[in-house]
Order: C-alpha cells, then sequence, then structure tokens
C-alpha cells in the first residue's frame, strides 16, 4: 500500500500526520510519502521522523492582502498540475489530507485522477483547505459529530497522538514539582509576557519547583530576557524555542500550562496531565475555549480566559494546584477518561477500507 499524506504548516496538522503516517508504516507496511510547503513546520519535522517530503507552492489565503489572496486563488490550478505530476509518479492508493497550505491542491489532484481521498478534521469547524474538498472526499475522520456534516462518509474517529504519550506513566508526588509551559506549536505570546511576570514569585513561594517554557521561535530570545530581569533562578528555569520531544516532556511534568489547541488536548488525555488551559481567544469559532471547558468541566483541567488573566490570577491559580498534590493527582486522572489510543488505528483502517474499494 502508498499512501500520501497532504498536508502541514503548525503543529496540529503536521503532528497528527506523522502519528496516522507512523502507524501506516509499522502496522501495515506501507510506503508513505508527504507533500507540504516550504514554509511549514513539516520541512522539519517529517524528515527527522524519516518520511519523504515533496514541497509545492501554495501562496496564503488568511489574513494577508486582497492581491496576495488573489495571486493565491491564480496560482491555485499551478499547485494542483504539480500534485498531479507527483501523483503520477508516486501512484498512491490513497491520499490522506490533513488540513493546511498543501492539503486543497493535493486533495483536488486526487479527486480529479480519482485516487481514493481521506480528510482528517480534528477541529469542530473545518479549516478552509478541508472546506473546499470536504464533499468530494471519498471518507473523512473528525473529533467531533457535529464535524460529520461538513464531509461525505465521515466517522468520529478522535485524535492520533504520537504513541508514547499513553505509556507516559503517573507521576506520583515528591518533593520536586515540574511546571511545563508551552503555547502550542508557535508558542503563545500571552505565556511568554505573563509568566516570566510572576516567575520569580512563583519560585520562591515553591521551593522545589522547576519550570520548563517553550517560547515559540520568534519569542525565545525576548522571553529568556524578561526571565533575566525578573530576577529568577537561572538554575530552576528553562526557556526554549521548540520542544522535540514532547512525550518526554510531558512525562517530568506535574502540571502543564498551555493553549488548549486540538492536538494538545488529546495529548493531555492521553498522558493524564492535570493542566491549567489559557484558549487562544481568536481561534475560529472560538474553538479552544469550547476544547478547554470540556475538560475544565469535569474537573480535568483549569480554564482561565485570557481577559481574566492578571499577574495575580495567574501566579494564585498555579500556587493553589502546585500546593495541592491530590488534586493535581485527581485531574490527571479525570484528564486520562478522554485518551483515545484506538484513534489512530482507526483512522488507519479507514485509509486501508479506502483502498480496498
Ligand atoms: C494558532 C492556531 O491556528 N492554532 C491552531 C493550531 O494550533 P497548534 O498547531 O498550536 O495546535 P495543537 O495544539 O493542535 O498542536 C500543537 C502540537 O505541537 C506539539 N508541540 C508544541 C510545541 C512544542 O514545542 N513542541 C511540540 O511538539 C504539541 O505536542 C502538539 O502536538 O491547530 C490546532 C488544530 O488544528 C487548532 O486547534 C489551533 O487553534
Amino acid at each position: 500500500m502508498r499512501a500520501l499524506m497532504a498536508g502541514g504548516g503548525s503543529g496540529g496538522h503536521v503532528i497528527p500526520a506523522l502519528a496516522i503516517a507512523r502507524e501506516l508504516l509499522d502496522a501495515r507496511h506501507a510506503e508513505v510519502r508527504f507533500v507540504g510547503t516550504a514554509r511549514g513546520l513539516e520541512t522539519r519535522l517529517v524528515p527527522e521522523a524519516g518520511f519523504p517530503l515533496d514541497l509545492i507552492h501554495v501562496g496564503q489565503l488568511k489574513g494577508v492582502s486582497l492581491a496576495t489572496r488573489l495571486r493565491t486563488m491564480a496560482d491555485l490550478p499551478l499547485g494542483v498540475l504539480r500534485c498531479i505530476s507527483l501523483l503520477r509518479s508516486f501512484r498512491p492508493n490513497v491520499v490522506i489530507g490533513v488540513g493546511g497550505y498543501a492539503s486543497g491542491p493535493a486533495m483536488m489532484a486526487a479527486i480529479l485522477l480519482r485516487i481514493p481521498t481521506l480528510a482528517f478534521e480534528p477541529n469542530a469547524v473545518p479549516g478552509l483547505a478541508n472546506r473546499l474538498v470536504g464533499k468530494r472526499v471519498s471518507a473523512a475522520a473528525v473529533n467531533f459529530e457535529q464535524t460529520k456534516a461538513y464531509f461525505r462518509n465521515a466517522e468520529v474517529a478522535g485524535i492520533p497522538v504520537r504513541a508514547e504519550f499513553f505509556a507516559i506513566p503517573q507521576r506520583l508526588p515528591t518533593d520536586r514539582q515540574h511546571l511545563l509551559i508551552f503555547g502550542g506549536s508557535q508558542g503563545a505570546r500571552i505565556l511568554n509576557n505573563a509568566v516570566p511576570a510572576v516567575v520569580a514569585r512563583l519560585l520562591a513561594r515553591l521551593p522545589n519547583l522547576t519550570v520548563l517554557h517553550q517560547t515559540g521561535p520568534a519569542a525565545e530570545a525576548r522571553t529568556r530576557e524578561l526571565y533575566q530581569q525578573a530576577n529568577a533562578d537561572p538554575a530552576r528555569y528553562q526557556v526554549s524555542a521548540y520542544l522535540d520531544d514532547m512525550p518526554a516532556r510531558f512525562a517530568e511534568a506535574d502540571l502543564i500550562l498551555c493553549r488548549s489547541g486540538a492536538s494538545t488536548m488529546a495529548e493531555l488525555g492521553a498522558a493524564g496531565k492535570a493542566s491549567v488551559l489559557i484558549p487562544l481567544p481568536t481561534a475560529a469559532d472560538d474553538h479552544q475555549r469550547k476544547n478547554a471547558e470540556v475538560f475544565s468541566s469535569v474537573g480535568a483541567a483549569t480554564l482561565l480566559l485570557e481577559a481574566d488573566l492578571t499577574p495575580n490570577v495567574l501566579q494564585n491559580t498555579l500556587v493553589d494546584l502546585l500546593e495541592n498534590p491530590e488534586q493535581i493527582q485527581a485531574m490527571g486522572a479525570q484528564a486520562r477518561t478522554f485518551a483515545r489510543p484506538e484513534a489512530v488505528r482507526a483512522i488507519a483502517a479507514m485509509a486501508v477500507q479506502l483502498t480496498k474499494e
């Protein structure tokens, strides 16, 4: 079996695609390639994971000028043509579109060549690439019942995450405590500004605490500077642009302070980790808030809205939890009820099924 994974851009697209690709390779002995664009996270993560990647040119549509949008639309047929030639040489049995820039043209090309297509959509409301092709795909794997309406032959399958997350053992309270802070694959400006404002007080109040803070590539230097200006003990914190081995970083954390993107939520569930969630307020349809409410409503996470976030609120929330290991344990156990280890197998099975039809 040959499968082409199409799409990318943010971690929310590339990382589930890698989990599906790994399952197709390991369990189904499939030959898997990726198609993406030069400006996505796929350029680094896909070769690192050992999969071949072809790049196509696709312009931007969101948050750009009308002229850029028109140029992107005018370039689209070229992108589709390039994908047609990629498909003719690789001859995949199925094309799996994960959303993001390259997904649209690759899925359109597959539909034109009558190659079976599977769309993957983690969010309640699909992004543009998946909305464009939704009704023409052979099948779709979604995470929410309501998302089925945008696609043909959709099934609720969950979100695939790296298998290592499920193997993370419950972390028993010790005399050391560790807080992981990350803002999705691009980092989060609110975390990069708000945490340095409280970190010195937090470390003074909790003498056994250490902190690892992921900033996103654009804000690493600035955030490091803010930590230095805060006079926090440099032996007790680390600032990093991007964390490669997220399962290991989750494993060593007692508590996680983060955004509530779709993959992040799936990983918190898989690992059974307590979290403080600050949804990205500008996410389409306010979906990050809805994601976070699913967890907070059953005590699996504490939800903080950006609008309410003051240094005191942030500090008190973190201190209250970190001084309460039993509550952290209980939150982690609740989070684990959202673990969906079968998601990746279900999606791979859908892809395999399409190759047989
Ligand atoms: C700004 C934006 O448009 N965000 C969207 C994007 O977010 P984003 O790409 O941040 O979304 P997710 O939370 O879904 O995924 C982040 C992924 O990156 C990984 N990671 C993150 C940081 C790091 O240093 N190392 C690392 O490996 C996480 O473990 C996770 O697997 O896609 C999500 C899924 O479509 C949406 O819900 C988000 O609203």
